[in-house]
C-alpha cells in the first residue's frame, strides 16, 4: 500500500511555495539505501576549497539520483537535497519545453595563465562564469588577480557573455570598486557579490548611482535563506540563481522561480552527471530561459561516473526528460568501482542520509 504524505516543511509552505516532497511518497530508509553508493570524483582544479567531490548515488524506480549536500551542511539543510534525490529517483521530472539548454563555462579562481586551459575543457560555449573573491583573496591584491582573470577570459573569448560569481566574498566598498573595474570588460551580471539581501540591495543602488548598473544575481540569498523569495520581494536582485538540490527538487524550484517573478539562471552544485541531469530537467522545463546555465561543471572533474559524462557539446546539454533526446545518465559499473569512496565515507554518508530522512519524516 503506497502511503502519500503531504509533508509540512517549515521552509516550504509559505507564500505558495510547495512543501518538500509535495504529494510524493517518502521511501523507507532501507529502500533509499539499497544500491546506494558514495563516489569521490577528483577535480582538475581546486573549486570552493574542494579537490575531490563526494556524492551519494541512489537507485530508484525512476532512475539514478544524487544526494550530495556539502560536507559542512547539517540535517535540516541536507533534507532539501534528499527531497530532490527522491524526486529524481522515485518520481521523475516534469515534461521539458525545450530539447537542449545553453551552458556556461565555469572558471575557478585560477591564475590568469591557467584560464586558457580551463576554457578549453568546456569547448565552445556562449557564456563564461568567472569565480572571484576567493577566500583569503578579497583584498586589493585579490581584486587585481580577479581583474586579470576576467580580462584574460575576455581576451580569449571576445564574443562570450561574461558573468562573475563572488560567493558573497566582498564587502560593499570592495564590491563597488571591483565591479566598476570589471564592468569595463562587459559583464552580463554579477552573482552574489556581497552577503545578505540588504547588502545586495544597497550595492545595486550604489552601482546605479555610479552609472555602472551591473545586473545583480542572487545565489546564496536564495538557496541559504529560510525564505527563498525574500530577495525578490525586496527588489534586491535582477535575477535569481536556482539549483535543484538546495531548493528541494525540480518542481519546487519551478515554483520558486514562478513566485519570484524574476529571470532565473539554473546552475549546478558541482554535481556528478547524475545530478546535472536534474539541473538540465529544470532548465528544460522553465517557461523562459534567457541565460546560459551553470551546468557544465562535469568538465571540472578528471573523471565522472557516467558512461557518457554530461559535458556540453557545442555549448549545450541535451535534455533527458520524457520525449528524451538523450537518456538519463547511468553510472558505468567500472567507473563506480574506480571512484567508490572508502568504507568510512560510505558509512558517514549513510549516517547523513538517515539524519536527513529523519527530518523529512518528522515534518
Ligand atoms: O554556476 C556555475 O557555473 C557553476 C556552479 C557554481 O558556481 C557552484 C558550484 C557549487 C557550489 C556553489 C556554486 C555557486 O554558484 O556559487
Ligand atoms: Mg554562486
Amino acid at each position: 500500500m503506497t502511503e502519500y504524505r503531504n509533508l509540512q516543511n517549515p521552509h516550504g509552505a509559505q507564500d505558495g511555495i510547495s512543501p518538500l516532497l509535495d504529494g510524493t511518497r517518502l521511501p523507507e530508509l532501507d529502500e533509499l539505501l539499497e544500491g546506494a553508493v558514495v563516489v569521490a570524483q577528483p577535480m582538475h582544479t581546486r573549486f570552493r576549497g574542494v579537490t575531490v567531490r563526494e556524492a551519494m548515488l541512489l537507485h530508484g524506480p525512476a532512475g539514478w539520483a544524487e544526494f550530495s549536500p556539502f560536507a559542512e551542511y547539517g540535517p535540516e539543510e541536507s533534507s532539501r537535497w534528499l527531497a530532490a534525490a527522491i524526486e529524481a529517483g522515485w518520481q521523475g521530472w516534469p515534461a521539458p519545453v525545450r530539447d537542449s539548454v545553453p551552458v556556461n563555462a565555469t572558471v575557478p579562481a585560477v591564475a590568469a595563465a591557467d584560464v586558457g586551459r580551463v576554457l578549453d575543457s568546456f569547448g565552445e560555449v556562449p557564456a563564461v562564469k568567472v569565480k572571484v573573491a576567493e577566500a583569503g583573496r578579497t583584498g586589493p591584491e585579490g581584486v587585481t588577480e580577479d581583474v586579470a582573470r576576467v580580462a584574460e577570459v575576455r581576451r580569449l573569448r571576445p564574443g562570450a557573455a561574461l558573468r562573475i560569481d563572488a560567493n558573497q566574498g566582498w564587502d560593499h566598498a570592495t564590491a563597488l570598486a571591483a565591479l566598476q573595474r570589471l564592468a569595463e570588460h562587459g559583464l552580463e551580471y554579477a552573482e552574489q557579490p556581497v552577503a545578505g539581501i540588504a547588502g545586495l540591495a544597497r550595492l545595486r543602488e550604489a552601482l546605479h548611482a555610479a552609472g555602472t548598473p551591473v545586473r545583480i544575481a542572487a545565489d546564496e540569498s536564495v538557496r541559504k535563506e529560510t525564505d527563498p523569495l525574500a530577495v525578490a520581494r525586496a527588489g534586491a536582485a535582477d535575477l535569481v540563481v536556482v539549483k535543484v538540490q538546495p531548493l528541494g527538487g525540480v518542481r519546487r524550484a519551478l515554483g520558486i522561480v514562478g513566485a519570484a517573478g524574476l529571470d532565473a539562471v539554473v546552475s549546478s552544485a558541482l554535481d556528478t552527471s547524475v545530478g546535472i541531469a536534474a539541473g538540465v530537467a529544470l532548465a528544460a522545463s522553465l517557461p523562459a530561459l534567457p541565460y546560459a546555465c551553470g551546468l557544465g561543471t562535469v568538465a571540472l572533474f578528471t573523471e565522472d561516473v557516467a558512461i557518457r559524462p554530461w559535458i556540453p557539446d557545442g555549448g549545450r546539454l541535451a535534455s533527458s526528460s520524457s520525449g528524451a533526446s538523450r537518456a538519463r545518465p547511468v553510472p558505468d559499473p567500472a567507473a563506480l568501482a574506480r571512484l567508490r569512496a572508502d568504507e568510512d565515507r560510505q558509512q558517514w554518508w549513510r549516517q547523513r542520509l538517515m539524519q536527513a530522512h529523519g527530518v523529512l519524516s518528522a515534518t
